[in-house]
């Protein structure tokens, strides 16, 4: 589905991420994980188009897509959540997922289609009963899921999460990593997740890559990677 090569990105002297490759295959749960600063969110980027890569190709269900616009990578299916959560608080839940079903999606909806298939998107996650609330009277948790709904009501083939669970409490995770895995199940959608919380994502993913200082330095199973010498001295023992 994703297939990234080669791919480096550079602001001026500084190699942000340096010569990566890897896929991303349909219905799995992808987790990227590494220390402050290795370049995570900066692939991400080139990965959505937010800032293209300076060298290598990224391909999306065969077609390139580096360099492409935000919003013609989103219709295409490459969808994001950001690590800062990006609600419009004055408006409701329904409001705000709305955006995604009638500015992120390829398809062509009614405005009646539009506001059903945001209820349906807000229901999947567990709000339906807040669908009328203005964001800014939802806890953070809460409001992470509206951007999960709001992603998802723009009909991602992939979908890319950006430190979702920063800031919640264990158990608020452990709800959001439930949905994560319902949308890989019930919908069939990939995941690619960046998460510092490394245990929240542990259990979940079904393959993690390390990034350190812009390269690779690790890929497998989560299981495996716990055990990887270059990944725990990157951590310097600590995190993983
Ligand atoms: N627009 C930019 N201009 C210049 N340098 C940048 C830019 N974006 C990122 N960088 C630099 O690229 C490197 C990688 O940053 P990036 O934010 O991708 O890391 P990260 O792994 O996502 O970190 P964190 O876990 O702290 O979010 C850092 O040295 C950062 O300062």
């Amino acid at each position: 589905m994703l297939e990234v090569s080669g791919v480096t990105k550079s602001f001026g002297g500084l190699v942000a991420v340096d010569d990566v490759s890897f896929s991303i295959g349909d219905a799995e749960i992808v987790g990227l994980i590494g220390p402050n600063g290795a370049g995570k969110t900066t692939l991400f980027n080139t990965i959505t188009g937010v800032d293209p890569p300076s060298d290598g190709s990224v391909t999306f269900d065969g077609a390139s897509i580096a360099g492409r616009k935000p919003n013609k990578i989103c219709r295409r299916g490459v969808v994001r959540t950001f690590q800062i959560v990006r609600t419009f608080d004055e408006s409701t839940v329904l409001e705000n997922v709305r955006t995604g079903a009638v500015f992120g999606s390829s398809r062509d909806r009614s405005t009646d289609e539009a506001t059903e298939h945001a209820r349906e998107a807000i229901e999947f996650v567990g709000l339906g009963a807040e669908a009328e609330t203005p964001a800014s009277e939802l806890t953070m948790a809460q409001r992470k899921h509206v951007e999960l709904a709001r992603a998802l009501a723009c009909d991602p083939e992939l979908l890319l999460l950006d430190e979702i669970g920063s800031g919640l409490t264990p158990t608020e995770i452990e709800e959001l990593t439930d949905t994560i895995e319902r949308i890989r199940d019930e919908r069939g959608i990939s995941v690619f997740w960046i998460e510092h919380v490394v245990d929240a994502i542990m259990g979940t993913t079904d393959r993690l890559l390390v990034l350190n200082e812009g390269s690779l330095i690790a890929e497998g199973e989560p299981a495996a990677i716990r055990e990887d010498e270059r990944v725990l001295e990157a951590y310097l023992g600590g995190a993983v």
